[in-house]
Protein backbone atom coordinates (compact mmCIF):
# COMPACT_ATOMS: atom_id res chain seq x y z
CA UNK A 1 0.00 0.00 0.00
CA UNK A 2 1.41 3.72 -0.73
CA UNK A 3 1.98 5.99 1.80
CA UNK A 4 -1.30 8.76 2.05
CA UNK A 5 2.00 11.37 1.34
CA UNK A 6 2.52 9.57 -1.81
CA UNK A 7 -0.77 9.29 -3.02
CA UNK A 8 -1.02 11.52 -5.06
CA UNK A 9 2.80 11.55 -6.50
CA UNK A 10 3.20 11.23 -10.23
CA UNK A 11 4.62 7.62 -10.97
CA UNK A 12 6.79 7.97 -13.56
CA UNK A 13 9.26 10.95 -13.74
CA UNK A 14 7.55 13.81 -16.41
CA UNK A 15 3.77 12.56 -15.70
CA UNK A 16 0.67 15.02 -14.92
CA UNK A 17 0.07 15.26 -11.58
CA UNK A 18 -2.74 13.20 -10.27
CA UNK A 19 -6.32 15.11 -9.75
CA UNK A 20 -7.98 15.49 -6.60
CA UNK A 21 -11.14 15.90 -7.13
CA UNK A 22 -12.63 13.53 -9.83
CA UNK A 23 -14.17 15.87 -12.62
CA UNK A 24 -18.21 15.44 -12.04
CA UNK A 25 -18.79 15.94 -15.50
CA UNK A 26 -22.24 14.51 -16.64
CA UNK A 27 -22.18 11.10 -17.59
CA UNK A 28 -25.50 9.93 -18.30
CA UNK A 29 -24.75 7.71 -21.02
CA UNK A 30 -21.63 6.10 -21.85
CA UNK A 31 -22.43 5.34 -25.57
CA UNK A 32 -20.82 1.97 -26.64
CA UNK A 33 -19.46 1.90 -30.43
CA UNK A 34 -17.30 -0.48 -32.29
CA UNK A 35 -14.79 2.14 -34.46
CA UNK A 36 -13.79 -1.12 -36.87
CA UNK A 37 -18.15 -1.63 -38.04
CA UNK A 38 -17.94 1.15 -40.76
CA UNK A 39 -21.60 1.93 -40.46
CA UNK A 40 -21.28 2.54 -36.30
CA UNK A 41 -18.24 4.64 -36.63
CA UNK A 42 -19.89 6.86 -39.30
CA UNK A 43 -22.46 7.73 -36.72
CA UNK A 44 -20.16 9.46 -33.84
CA UNK A 45 -20.11 13.10 -35.76
CA UNK A 46 -23.79 13.10 -35.35
CA UNK A 47 -23.52 11.48 -31.46
CA UNK A 48 -21.47 14.53 -30.54
CA UNK A 49 -23.60 16.46 -28.17
CA UNK A 50 -26.27 14.28 -28.47
CA UNK A 51 -24.47 11.84 -25.38
CA UNK A 52 -22.77 12.96 -22.73
CA UNK A 53 -19.32 9.88 -23.46
CA UNK A 54 -18.83 8.48 -26.78
CA UNK A 55 -16.40 5.17 -25.81
CA UNK A 56 -15.08 3.49 -28.20
CA UNK A 57 -15.36 0.01 -27.34
CA UNK A 58 -12.14 -2.66 -27.97
CA UNK A 59 -12.97 -5.35 -25.62
CA UNK A 60 -15.90 -7.60 -26.17
CA UNK A 61 -18.35 -7.55 -28.81
CA UNK A 62 -15.35 -6.37 -31.23
CA UNK A 63 -14.22 -9.67 -33.32
CA UNK A 64 -11.16 -10.49 -32.72
CA UNK A 65 -10.09 -10.37 -36.40
CA UNK A 66 -11.13 -6.95 -35.92
CA UNK A 67 -8.74 -6.14 -32.68
CA UNK A 68 -6.38 -3.97 -34.71
CA UNK A 69 -8.92 -2.40 -37.09
CA UNK A 70 -10.84 -1.68 -34.11
CA UNK A 71 -7.68 0.58 -32.19
CA UNK A 72 -6.61 2.08 -35.56
CA UNK A 73 -10.09 3.25 -35.99
CA UNK A 74 -10.54 4.55 -32.58
CA UNK A 75 -7.17 6.44 -33.02
CA UNK A 76 -8.61 7.71 -36.87
CA UNK A 77 -11.99 9.23 -34.86
CA UNK A 78 -10.14 10.61 -32.02
CA UNK A 79 -7.72 12.93 -34.58
CA UNK A 80 -10.59 13.35 -36.89
CA UNK A 81 -13.70 14.74 -34.39
CA UNK A 82 -14.03 17.86 -32.90
CA UNK A 83 -15.91 16.31 -29.93
CA UNK A 84 -16.93 19.86 -28.27
CA UNK A 85 -17.14 20.52 -24.21
CA UNK A 86 -19.91 18.39 -23.73
CA UNK A 87 -19.24 15.47 -24.78
CA UNK A 88 -16.23 13.08 -23.69
CA UNK A 89 -14.00 10.37 -25.37
CA UNK A 90 -13.56 6.77 -23.23
CA UNK A 91 -12.59 3.52 -24.51
CA UNK A 92 -12.78 0.13 -23.48
CA UNK A 93 -9.58 -1.52 -23.86
CA UNK A 94 -9.13 -5.40 -24.04
CA UNK A 95 -8.82 -7.32 -20.34
CA UNK A 96 -5.37 -7.25 -18.64
CA UNK A 97 -4.97 -10.65 -19.42
CA UNK A 98 -5.25 -10.53 -23.48
CA UNK A 99 -2.79 -10.50 -25.59
CA UNK A 100 -4.04 -6.54 -26.90
CA UNK A 101 -4.16 -4.60 -24.15
CA UNK A 102 -0.36 -3.32 -23.99
CA UNK A 103 -0.96 -2.61 -27.58
CA UNK A 104 -4.10 -0.88 -26.92
CA UNK A 105 -2.74 1.40 -24.33
CA UNK A 106 0.53 2.09 -25.80
CA UNK A 107 -1.20 3.37 -29.42
CA UNK A 108 -4.18 5.25 -27.75
CA UNK A 109 -2.19 6.96 -24.72
CA UNK A 110 0.42 7.85 -27.16
CA UNK A 111 -1.11 8.76 -30.31
CA UNK A 112 -4.31 10.31 -29.03
CA UNK A 113 -3.60 10.58 -25.44
CA UNK A 114 -4.62 13.93 -24.69
CA UNK A 115 -8.14 13.58 -26.50
CA UNK A 116 -9.01 10.59 -23.83
CA UNK A 117 -10.87 11.22 -20.92
CA UNK A 118 -11.15 7.88 -19.43
CA UNK A 119 -9.68 4.44 -20.05
CA UNK A 120 -12.28 1.87 -18.83
CA UNK A 121 -10.53 -1.67 -17.68
CA UNK A 122 -12.86 -4.55 -17.78
CA UNK A 123 -12.73 -7.67 -15.53
CA UNK A 124 -11.11 -5.52 -12.68
CA UNK A 125 -9.85 -8.61 -9.99
CA UNK A 126 -8.35 -6.35 -7.86
CA UNK A 127 -7.15 -3.14 -7.20
CA UNK A 128 -3.41 -4.84 -8.04
CA UNK A 129 -5.01 -4.35 -11.50
CA UNK A 130 -5.53 -0.95 -11.05
CA UNK A 131 -2.08 -0.23 -9.50
CA UNK A 132 -0.28 -1.92 -12.56
CA UNK A 133 -2.95 0.09 -15.18
CA UNK A 134 -1.92 3.51 -13.24
CA UNK A 135 2.03 3.20 -13.36
CA UNK A 136 2.02 2.02 -16.84
CA UNK A 137 -0.61 4.72 -17.73
CA UNK A 138 2.38 7.08 -15.95
CA UNK A 139 4.99 6.26 -18.06
CA UNK A 140 3.03 6.82 -21.51
CA UNK A 141 1.95 10.28 -20.15
CA UNK A 142 5.07 11.16 -19.77
CA UNK A 143 6.57 9.65 -23.25
CA UNK A 144 3.50 11.09 -24.66
CA UNK A 145 4.14 14.73 -22.62
CA UNK A 146 0.55 14.57 -21.89
CA UNK A 147 -0.53 17.74 -18.96
CA UNK A 148 -3.36 16.33 -18.07
CA UNK A 149 -4.24 12.63 -16.46
CA UNK A 150 -6.07 10.26 -17.70
CA UNK A 151 -8.45 8.35 -15.95
CA UNK A 152 -9.61 5.30 -14.88
CA UNK A 153 -12.95 3.45 -14.78
CA UNK A 154 -13.30 -0.37 -13.62
CA UNK A 155 -16.22 -2.83 -15.08
CA UNK A 156 -16.93 -5.20 -12.12
CA UNK A 157 -17.80 -8.56 -13.74
CA UNK A 158 -15.96 -11.30 -11.98
CA UNK A 159 -16.78 -12.20 -8.03
CA UNK A 160 -13.29 -11.07 -6.99
CA UNK A 161 -13.54 -7.87 -8.05
CA UNK A 162 -16.77 -7.64 -6.27
CA UNK A 163 -15.32 -8.72 -3.21
CA UNK A 164 -12.75 -6.54 -3.53
CA UNK A 165 -15.22 -3.45 -4.57
CA UNK A 166 -13.92 -1.14 -2.03
CA UNK A 167 -10.23 -1.60 -2.70
CA UNK A 168 -10.06 -0.99 -6.26
CA UNK A 169 -12.15 2.26 -6.03
CA UNK A 170 -9.71 3.27 -3.44
CA UNK A 171 -6.55 1.61 -5.43
CA UNK A 172 -5.53 5.45 -7.40
CA UNK A 173 -6.42 9.10 -7.65
CA UNK A 174 -6.96 8.44 -11.04
CA UNK A 175 -9.99 6.34 -10.75
CA UNK A 176 -13.17 7.89 -11.94
CA UNK A 177 -15.59 4.97 -11.52
CA UNK A 178 -17.52 1.75 -11.45
CA UNK A 179 -19.61 0.17 -13.79
CA UNK A 180 -21.95 -3.16 -13.44
CA UNK A 181 -20.39 -5.90 -16.01
CA UNK A 182 -24.03 -7.98 -15.24
CA UNK A 183 -23.17 -10.60 -18.37
CA UNK A 184 -19.48 -11.70 -16.65
CA UNK A 185 -20.20 -11.17 -13.91
CA UNK A 186 -23.13 -13.39 -14.02
CA UNK A 187 -21.04 -16.40 -16.19
CA UNK A 188 -18.14 -15.75 -13.40
CA UNK A 189 -20.22 -15.99 -10.26
CA UNK A 190 -21.49 -19.44 -12.12
CA UNK A 191 -25.27 -17.75 -12.36
CA UNK A 192 -27.67 -19.65 -14.29
CA UNK A 193 -28.74 -17.19 -16.57
CA UNK A 194 -28.38 -16.58 -20.28
CA UNK A 195 -28.81 -12.29 -20.91
CA UNK A 196 -27.01 -9.17 -20.66
CA UNK A 197 -28.36 -7.64 -17.81
CA UNK A 198 -31.96 -6.87 -16.72
CA UNK A 199 -33.91 -9.53 -15.08
CA UNK A 200 -35.57 -13.03 -14.77
CA UNK A 201 -38.78 -14.29 -14.48
CA UNK A 202 -37.53 -16.80 -12.19
CA UNK A 203 -35.71 -15.28 -9.34
CA UNK A 204 -38.80 -14.14 -7.51
CA UNK A 205 -40.65 -14.37 -4.19
CA UNK A 206 -44.49 -15.84 -3.81
CA UNK A 207 -47.08 -14.27 -1.83
CA UNK A 208 -47.95 -16.97 1.03
CA UNK A 209 -50.98 -19.38 0.91
CA UNK A 210 -54.28 -17.80 1.13
CA UNK A 211 -56.08 -19.60 3.85
CA UNK A 212 -53.81 -22.33 3.97
CA UNK A 213 -54.29 -23.25 0.48
CA UNK A 214 -51.13 -24.01 -1.41
CA UNK A 215 -52.62 -24.98 -4.78
CA UNK A 216 -54.91 -21.59 -4.80
CA UNK A 217 -53.85 -18.51 -6.86
CA UNK A 218 -51.21 -16.86 -5.55
CA UNK A 219 -49.05 -13.61 -6.83
CA UNK A 220 -45.17 -13.60 -7.36
CA UNK A 221 -43.28 -10.55 -7.53
CA UNK A 222 -40.29 -10.67 -9.72
CA UNK A 223 -36.78 -9.34 -7.73
CA UNK A 224 -33.80 -7.64 -9.04
CA UNK A 225 -30.60 -9.60 -9.39
CA UNK A 226 -28.51 -6.56 -9.53
CA UNK A 227 -29.41 -4.99 -6.24
CA UNK A 228 -26.85 -6.31 -4.00
CA UNK A 229 -24.13 -5.79 -6.47
CA UNK A 230 -25.28 -2.08 -7.46
CA UNK A 231 -25.89 -1.31 -3.89
CA UNK A 232 -22.06 -2.51 -3.19
CA UNK A 233 -20.72 -0.54 -5.75
CA UNK A 234 -22.49 2.54 -5.02
CA UNK A 235 -20.82 2.40 -1.17
CA UNK A 236 -17.75 1.60 -2.76
CA UNK A 237 -17.67 4.83 -4.75
CA UNK A 238 -19.56 7.41 -2.58
CA UNK A 239 -16.68 6.33 0.18
CA UNK A 240 -14.14 6.75 -2.60
CA UNK A 241 -15.49 9.96 -3.97
CA UNK A 242 -15.78 8.27 -7.45
CA UNK A 243 -19.00 7.38 -9.85
CA UNK A 244 -21.21 4.30 -10.12
CA UNK A 245 -22.93 3.36 -13.03
CA UNK A 246 -25.16 0.46 -14.41
CA UNK A 247 -23.97 -1.37 -17.32
CA UNK A 248 -25.44 -2.97 -20.81
CA UNK A 249 -29.21 -3.74 -21.04
CA UNK A 250 -28.67 -6.24 -23.90
CA UNK A 251 -32.53 -6.76 -24.76
CA UNK A 252 -32.52 -3.65 -27.31
CA UNK A 253 -36.49 -4.03 -28.33
CA UNK A 254 -37.39 -3.88 -24.70
CA UNK A 255 -37.09 -0.14 -23.83
CA UNK A 256 -39.83 -0.77 -20.81
CA UNK A 257 -37.28 -3.35 -18.80
CA UNK A 258 -34.83 -1.18 -20.10
CA UNK A 259 -35.69 2.09 -18.71
CA UNK A 260 -37.13 0.32 -15.51
CA UNK A 261 -33.26 -1.03 -15.00
CA UNK A 262 -31.54 1.93 -15.21
CA UNK A 263 -34.15 3.82 -13.32
CA UNK A 264 -33.62 1.58 -10.20
CA UNK A 265 -29.77 2.08 -10.55
CA UNK A 266 -30.40 6.08 -10.83
CA UNK A 267 -32.48 5.59 -7.38
CA UNK A 268 -29.44 3.93 -6.09
CA UNK A 269 -27.18 6.58 -6.52
CA UNK A 270 -26.00 5.54 -9.93
CA UNK A 271 -25.00 8.77 -12.21
CA UNK A 272 -25.34 6.83 -15.26
CA UNK A 273 -25.33 3.66 -17.47
CA UNK A 274 -24.32 2.63 -20.65
CA UNK A 275 -25.90 2.63 -24.03
CA UNK A 276 -25.34 -0.08 -26.65
CA UNK A 277 -27.77 1.21 -29.39
CA UNK A 278 -29.07 4.56 -30.41
CA UNK A 279 -32.28 3.84 -29.04
CA UNK A 280 -31.22 3.61 -25.42
CA UNK A 281 -29.39 6.71 -25.63
CA UNK A 282 -32.78 8.88 -25.05
CA UNK A 283 -33.77 6.41 -21.91
CA UNK A 284 -31.11 6.72 -20.21
CA UNK A 285 -30.94 10.54 -21.33
CA UNK A 286 -34.85 10.84 -19.24
CA UNK A 287 -33.61 8.48 -16.52
CA UNK A 288 -30.64 9.98 -15.51
CA UNK A 289 -31.78 13.77 -15.33
CA UNK A 290 -33.58 14.51 -12.74
CA UNK A 291 -37.52 15.07 -13.37
CA UNK A 292 -38.75 18.86 -13.45
CA UNK A 293 -41.09 17.71 -10.35
CA UNK A 294 -38.32 16.61 -8.19
CA UNK A 295 -36.91 19.59 -8.56
CA UNK A 296 -39.45 21.65 -7.67
CA UNK A 297 -40.44 19.52 -4.78
CA UNK A 298 -36.23 19.68 -4.27
CA UNK A 299 -36.70 23.82 -4.13
CA UNK A 300 -39.49 23.64 -1.98
CA UNK A 301 -38.24 22.03 0.27
CA UNK A 302 -34.69 23.91 0.29
CA UNK A 303 -36.91 27.08 0.94
CA UNK A 304 -38.89 25.71 3.98
CA UNK A 305 -36.03 24.71 5.32
CA UNK A 306 -34.60 28.00 6.07
CA UNK A 307 -31.10 27.54 7.69
CA UNK A 308 -31.17 23.75 7.07
CA UNK A 309 -31.77 22.96 10.88
CA UNK A 310 -34.80 22.00 12.60
CA UNK A 311 -37.79 20.06 11.29
CA UNK A 312 -40.91 21.69 9.09
CA UNK A 313 -44.10 19.95 7.92
CA UNK A 314 -44.35 20.07 4.17
CA UNK A 315 -47.70 18.87 2.41
CA UNK A 316 -48.10 16.61 5.43
CA UNK A 317 -44.54 15.01 5.58
CA UNK A 318 -42.00 15.80 7.72
CA UNK A 319 -38.84 17.43 6.21
CA UNK A 320 -35.54 17.90 7.83
CA UNK A 321 -31.98 18.23 7.66
CA UNK A 322 -31.44 14.90 5.97
CA UNK A 323 -34.13 15.12 3.73
CA UNK A 324 -32.96 18.81 2.47
CA UNK A 325 -29.43 16.78 2.05
CA UNK A 326 -31.04 14.28 -0.12
CA UNK A 327 -33.03 17.45 -2.27
CA UNK A 328 -29.35 19.23 -2.61
CA UNK A 329 -27.94 16.17 -3.92
CA UNK A 330 -30.88 16.35 -6.84
CA UNK A 331 -30.76 19.92 -7.00
CA UNK A 332 -26.72 20.22 -7.60
CA UNK A 333 -27.08 17.22 -10.43
CA UNK A 334 -29.88 19.35 -12.17
CA UNK A 335 -27.69 22.66 -11.85
CA UNK A 336 -24.52 20.74 -13.02
CA UNK A 337 -26.69 19.10 -15.98
CA UNK A 338 -28.36 22.14 -17.14
CA UNK A 339 -25.09 24.43 -17.61
CA UNK A 340 -24.44 22.18 -21.08
CA UNK A 341 -28.64 21.46 -21.92
CA UNK A 342 -30.36 23.92 -22.38
CA UNK A 343 -33.48 22.21 -22.65
CA UNK A 344 -33.23 20.82 -19.37
CA UNK A 345 -32.75 24.79 -18.36
CA UNK A 346 -35.60 25.84 -19.36
CA UNK A 347 -37.23 22.53 -18.21
CA UNK A 348 -35.89 23.40 -15.08
CA UNK A 349 -36.67 27.50 -14.91
CA UNK A 350 -40.72 26.74 -16.03
CA UNK A 351 -43.23 28.42 -13.99
CA UNK A 352 -44.16 25.30 -12.24
CA UNK A 353 -40.83 24.49 -11.11
CA UNK A 354 -38.82 27.44 -10.43
CA UNK A 355 -42.04 28.84 -9.04
CA UNK A 356 -42.05 25.99 -6.31
CA UNK A 357 -39.43 28.09 -4.28
CA UNK A 358 -42.43 30.48 -3.76
CA UNK A 359 -44.82 28.08 -2.43
CA UNK A 360 -43.03 27.29 0.62
C1 LIG B 1 -26.72 -4.54 -30.70
C2 LIG B 1 -26.23 -4.24 -32.09
C3 LIG B 1 -25.46 -5.44 -32.62
C4 LIG B 1 -27.44 -3.98 -33.00
O1 LIG B 1 -26.96 -3.56 -34.25
P1 LIG B 1 -27.87 -3.52 -35.54
O2 LIG B 1 -28.47 -4.89 -35.77
O3 LIG B 1 -27.10 -2.90 -36.65
O4 LIG B 1 -29.05 -2.56 -35.05
P2 LIG B 1 -30.02 -1.68 -35.91
O5 LIG B 1 -30.23 -2.24 -37.26
O6 LIG B 1 -31.24 -1.46 -35.08
O7 LIG B 1 -29.25 -0.30 -36.02
C5 LIG B 1 -29.86 0.84 -36.56
C6 LIG B 1 -28.79 1.80 -37.01
O8 LIG B 1 -28.04 2.24 -35.88
C7 LIG B 1 -26.67 1.92 -36.04
N1 LIG B 1 -26.16 1.52 -34.71
C8 LIG B 1 -26.43 0.41 -34.03
N2 LIG B 1 -25.80 0.41 -32.87
C9 LIG B 1 -25.11 1.55 -32.81
C10 LIG B 1 -24.24 2.11 -31.86
N3 LIG B 1 -23.96 1.46 -30.70
N4 LIG B 1 -23.72 3.31 -32.10
C11 LIG B 1 -23.97 3.97 -33.24
N5 LIG B 1 -24.78 3.48 -34.22
C12 LIG B 1 -25.31 2.28 -34.00
C13 LIG B 1 -26.62 0.79 -37.02
O9 LIG B 1 -25.38 0.75 -37.66
C14 LIG B 1 -27.77 1.13 -37.95
O10 LIG B 1 -27.33 2.11 -38.86
P3 LIG B 1 -28.04 2.31 -40.30
O11 LIG B 1 -28.12 0.94 -40.93
O12 LIG B 1 -27.14 3.25 -41.05
O13 LIG B 1 -29.37 2.90 -40.02
C15 LIG B 1 -25.38 -2.97 -32.12
O14 LIG B 1 -26.18 -1.92 -31.65
C16 LIG B 1 -24.12 -3.08 -31.32
O15 LIG B 1 -23.19 -3.80 -31.68
N6 LIG B 1 -24.02 -2.31 -30.24
C17 LIG B 1 -22.85 -2.26 -29.39
C18 LIG B 1 -22.68 -3.56 -28.64
C19 LIG B 1 -21.55 -3.46 -27.64
O16 LIG B 1 -20.80 -2.52 -27.61
N7 LIG B 1 -21.44 -4.48 -26.80
C20 LIG B 1 -20.40 -4.46 -25.78
C21 LIG B 1 -20.88 -3.87 -24.50
S1 LIG B 1 -21.88 -4.95 -23.51
C22 LIG B 1 -20.69 -5.99 -22.82
O17 LIG B 1 -19.56 -5.98 -23.19
C23 LIG B 1 -21.09 -6.90 -21.70
C24 LIG B 1 -20.45 -6.45 -20.39
O18 LIG B 1 -19.06 -6.33 -20.48
C25 LIG B 1 -20.80 -7.45 -19.34
O19 LIG B 1 -19.98 -8.32 -19.03
O20 LIG B 1 -21.92 -7.36 -18.84
MG1 LIG C 1 -17.96 -7.98 -19.87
Amino acid sequence: MRSAKDFFTPLAVGAPTPLREVPARPSRMIHFFDPSNPKMASKVPQLVGSVDVLLGNLEDAVKAENKEAARAGLVEIARSTDVGEHTQLWTRVNSLDSPWVLDDLTTLVTEVGDRLDVVMVPKVQGPEDIHYVDRLLAQLEARAGLTRPILVHAILETARGVANVEAIAGASPRMQGISLGPADLAADRRMKTTRVGGGHPGYLVRQDPVAGDISGERATYQQDLWHYTIARMVDACAMHGIFPYYGPFGDIADVVACEDQFRNAFLLGCVGTWTLHPAQITIAKRVFSPSAEDVAHARRVRAAMGDGTGAVMLDGKMEDDASLKQCLVILELADRLSANDPELAELYASPTTAGGEADA
